[in-house]
């Protein structure tokens, strides 16, 4: 079982709801775990999918994935990051992404990425 973890800002939701609609073959067929911030899980179970969801990111949901991937709970984090949009959880954002790294976990911030990082999955 994979722990995919799924975030995305608001500018880029409808990129995210693409990408899970695209990907439904690989995304639904593997033994896969999803686990999301709030208003993007709301949105990633409307396209179909069984999400755990977590608080909205303002309120601590990115602060939460971070918890998780240093507890080494989370095998992939596709992160669809709006360069162009001031966030107020700035360090959350930050300190997800530094954890990622820190514990050398796959992130994709956009969706050239994330498509690559999931055919790894096959
Ligand atoms: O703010 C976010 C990521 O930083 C995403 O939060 P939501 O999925 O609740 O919109």
């Amino acid at each position: 079982m994979k722990t995919i973890a799924i975030i995305a800002h608001d500018g880029k939701k409808p990129e995210m709801v693409q990408f899970l609609n695209e990907n439904q073959e690989i995304l639904h067929s593997k033994n896969i775990n999803i686990i999301a911030t709030g208003t993007t899980g709301a949105k990633t179970e409307a396209a179909g999918y069984k999400v755990e969801k977590l608080l909205s990111g303002p309120l601590g949901g990115d602060a939460q994935i971070a918890a998780r991937i240093a507890e080494g709970l989370v095998d992939m984090v596709i992160f669809f990051r709006d360069p162009l949009d001031k966030h107020p959880h700035e360090p959350d954002i930050f300190m997800l992404m530094r954890l990622c790294d820190v514990h050398n976990v796959p992130l994709a911030t956009n969706p050239a990425t994330a498509k690559l990082l999931i055919k790894g999955l096959v």
